[in-house]
């Protein structure tokens, strides 16, 4: 193979909360790099992977789900959104196949219509509903927009994985790797870190606290090599919430529940990194947050 046929370049995906746009990325790149959840909303930042095979490199941003804006944040969001939509070679539209096309999703479909990247749009969770609704929905998927191809699939049972594979690799530029071979993300730990404590914070709270909590990692330090008696690396995050009311939901009767969120998120942090962490674990209000654009840019959005 010459070096002018390899082809490498960026997808990401979008649709609805909850439609497996994080399974499809785990199932595509092999490694779980974005935190998957039964509940939408939970990706809030780009995440890559990288899907390197002989002929091609594929680069997978994982973007925050497209919302019709309420408060600041889900402008922001969306602001986001748009601009990874302009950073990308193509885009995957994914529609499940056990729900009907809707509002939501005419709304998504004329977003990226937008865009100048070509849109593949993926019927994904085939495997939870019969052939003929299949059928069904792809032809309505078809009548939704113009897009590049139609792709049905299931992240969970592995049908037609690699055939997606195929049409996103299509439609990306002749070039070489973009990233060595062997290197699945280039997210920050920190930010990875941050989602973990994030994600450890939300479980089973989620209803109650939707978008309200951010984490900042103030410090991470690795032991002092003439005092330490243990190799620990000690973790500082702040947990912000944006009223007392949610500070008493994490912080739970007597601090049992924080407590318990730090010893899901510790565990957490352990195997993504490999080694023994002390995470030291502070809850702050910052008043809405959500809507006050000095305090986003403080929280990295
Ligand atoms: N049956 C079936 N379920 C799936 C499949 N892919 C994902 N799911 C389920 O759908 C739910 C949502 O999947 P996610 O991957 O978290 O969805 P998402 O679009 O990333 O959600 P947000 O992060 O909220 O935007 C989970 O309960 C998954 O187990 C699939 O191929 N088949």
């Amino acid at each position: 193979m010459t070096e002018s046929q390899h082809r490498s370049g960026f997808a990401c995906f979008v649709g609805r909360p909850n439609v497996g746009k994080s399974t499809l990325m785990n199932a595509l790149v092999g490694e779980k790099v974005a935190i998957m959840s039964s509940r939408p909303q939970t990706t809030r930042r780009a995440i890559r992977g990288v899907l390197t095979r002989d002929d091609a490199q594929l680069v997978v941003v994982d973007t925050p789900g497209l919302h019709r804006p309420r408060t600041l944040l889900g402008e922001r969001l969306n602001d986001l959104v748009r601009e990874t939509f302009s950073e990308v070679d193509v885009i995957g539209f994914c529609l499940p196949a056990d729900q009907k096309v809707g509002p939501g999703d005419q709304w998504i479909a004329r977003e990226v219509s937008e865009a100048r990247a070509p849109v593949v749009a993926i019927v994904t969770k085939v495997d939870a509903v019969s052939r003929e609704k299949v059928a069904e929905h792809l032809l309505a998927v078809s009548q939704l927009g113009d897009w590049a191809d139609i792709v049905p699939v299931s992240s969970i049972k592995d049908i037609q994985i690699d055939t997606l594979v195929d049409v996103l690799v299509k439609h990306l530029p002749e070039g070489p790797p973009l990233y060595p071979d062997g290197e699945v993300t280039d997210e920050p730990e920190d930010v990875r870190v941050a989602e973990l404590i994030r994600e450890a914070a939300l479980e089973g709270v989620r209803d109650e606290l939707p978008h309200s909590i951010a984490v900042v990692i103030e410090e991470m330090l690795e032991p002092d090599a003439e005092m330490a008696t243990r190799d620990v690396l000690e973790i500082r995050a702040q947990l912000y919430v944006e009223r007392d009311s949610q500070k008493g939901i994490i912080i739970g009767r007597g601090g049992s529940r924080l407590k318990e969120v730090g010893a899901q998120a510790r565990e957490g942090i352990e195997r993504l990194l490999g080694r023994r962490v002390y995470l030291d674990l502070h809850i702050k209000v910052a008043k809405d947050w959500q809507r006050d654009p000095k305090q986003l840019g403080r929280l990295g959005f």
